[in-house]
């Protein structure tokens, strides 16, 4: 398959004709391979080298310390989780061993979601680390970042699905977006049969947006001829994946993208960690998700329940920090 050309942002706000270009690009590579590469993003160096730097120090530190941010419950996705305490593959109801990862999440960092439960089992205040210094004032700044791009997609998105440049934009008025920082720590011991950095999933929101490492054990996703390819990341050049809802929202004209985190080679896996950044771009908790007017089905009795945003984010990542659960209690 030929390489799609990454959807650059800054020749998608130069003039109509770029923005055009950039959509079709956007288009080809989402309904195509599931992915995108993205370019012309505006977040500067400097603010990847700290995200990389402070986030790399806190999933140093032992255990212990970082525990005084450690998730305090499944449905409550907030702060730290050590190796093997969560399965991807288990959102899809495929049985693996833990995921051979450390993550910390933080979910909108201003707004009205912030700490109102009534917002939604997923509007948790953050946890913040104490240590390294400067991680609140990186991750807070990145995650801006990540909001602005993620809103850039989405225009971009509605257009070429002919809508209003601004379809989505009340949607996402009190997102419950997410950011969540990955560290894949070396593998002394070889994986279990079924065990990788993190299992086959689909991602559950609308966008993702991942910068990551480009050490060996990385990002692949399935095409669809059942191959897995390797997606090649860097800090800078962002990768942008199409979560449960665009699927939806376009009757699967862009398909969720299955993909997982492969285990390094043995012969490089003694000293091989990858650090990873995924933005999971999640709308308001009671927005419901049904196909869009260029996508929907002319005979009625054809038409799916709409499904609640808050619900399916819910309900998927129980099941992913209980190895399968659907409740939290
Ligand atoms: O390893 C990565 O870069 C992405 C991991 C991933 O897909 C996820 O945690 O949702
Ligand atoms: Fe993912």
């Amino acid at each position: 398959m030929l390489a799609i050309p990454p959807v650059d942002l800054l020749e998608a706000s130069r003039d109509p004709e770029s923005r055009a270009r950039q959509i079709e690009l956007l288009d080809t590579a989402c309904s195509r391979t599931g992915y995108a590469l993205l370019t012309g993003h505006r977040i500067p160096t400097s603010l990847l080298t700290e995200l990389y730097s402070v986030s790399r120090q806190f999933f140093l530190l032992s255990d212990e310390e970082k525990a005084a941010v450690r998730q305090p419950a499944p449905e409550q996705v907030r702060g730290w989780t050590g190796l093997g305490s969560e399965g991807m593959a288990y959102s899809l109801d495929e049985e693996s061993h833990g995921d051979l990862k450390e993550k910390m999440d933080i979910g909108p960092v201003s707004g009205p979601t912030v700490g109102q439960p009534g917002a939604g089992p997923m509007a948790y205040p953050n946890l913040w680390p104490r240590s390294p210094e400067g991680f609140r004032a990186v991750w807070e700044d990145y995650y801006r970042h990540m909001q602005r791009v993620g809103a850039e997609l989405l225009s971009l998105a509605a257009e070429g699905f002919g809508l209003p440049s601004d379809h989505f934009a009340p949607m996402f008025d009190t997102e419950m977006s997410m950011l969540r920082g990955l560290y894949f720590p070396p593998q002394p011991e070889p994986p279990l049969a079924h065990q990788a950095r993190a299992g086959i999933h689909t991602d559950y929101g609308a966008f993702t947006v991942v910068s990551a490492e480009s050490s060996p054990g990385g990002l692949q996703v399935l095409d669809p001829d059942g191959e897995w390819l390797e997606v090649t990341t860097t800090p800078a050049t962002l990768v942008v994946l199409t979560g449960d809802l665009l699927a939806e929202w376009t009757g699967d004209h862009w398909p969720a993208t299955l993909h997982r985190t492969a285990n390094p080679p043995r012969s490089v896996a003694f000293d091989s960690s990858r650090l990873s950044f995924a933005f999971y771009q999640h709308p308001n908790f009671d927005v419901s998700v049904a196909a869009l007017p260029p996508f929907a089905a002319s005979d009625p009795a054809a038409v799916p329940d709409p499904l609640r945003a808050g619900d399916h984010l819910a309900e998927k990542y129980v099941r992913q920090t209980t190895f399968g659960r659907r409740t939290a209690d």
